[in-house]
């Protein structure tokens, strides 16, 4: 089973958090939707991801979601967003994601993200912020 992480990434959490969900998946690629295409039929599996600001997701994955809506159906298919409040996850998710891709997900979650303006520097954790629990979670979750 090939597995592609799509993300979309501002401030590097997106990035951090595809780059570890991918250590801990099986035959995992993760491609930057801003700088690459991926070409989805050749994976069995997606896991799509990105950033929060004012409430929407990025705009290049909800532009990805869109455009391969049906394809996406036929996978199996799992969302992550990193957002630095957590609680309003459900919300941010209906609002983002159309309910019949969200009814077929594996899996959806939050795993948080940095402080509005405030991402970690060069020499700072580039964790700080992120549930490295939870990405472990989704993968042990996504692979069942
Ligand atoms: C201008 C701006 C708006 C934001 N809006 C929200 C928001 O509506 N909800 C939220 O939970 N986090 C919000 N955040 C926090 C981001 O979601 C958080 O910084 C996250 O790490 C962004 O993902 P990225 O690092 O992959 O770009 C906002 C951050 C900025 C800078």
């Amino acid at each position: 089973m090939s597995i592609l992480v799509v993300y979309a990434t501002k401030s590097g959490a997106s990035e951090q958090c595809a780059r570890l969900l991918s250590e801990q998946l099986p035959y995992c690629r993760i491609c930057d939707i801003g700088s690459e295409k991926p070409t989805i039929d050749e994976f069995d599996s997606i896991i799509v991801g990105a950033g929060v600001r004012d409430g929407k997701i990025y705009k290049p994955l909800r532009d990805f979601i869109k455009k391969n809506h049906s394809e996406l159906l036929n996978k199996k298919i799992g969302y992550f967003i990193c957002n630095e409040k957590p609680r309003k996850t459900e919300e941010i998710l209906d609002e983002n994601i159309p309910n019949d891709l969200k009814k077929a997900a594996v899996c959806m979650e939050s795993f948080g993200g940095y402080k509005a303006y405030a991402a970690p520097k060069e020499n700072e954790d580039p964790l700080k912020g992120i549930f490295v629990d939870k990405i472990r979670t989704f993968a042990e979750k996504f692979m069942i």
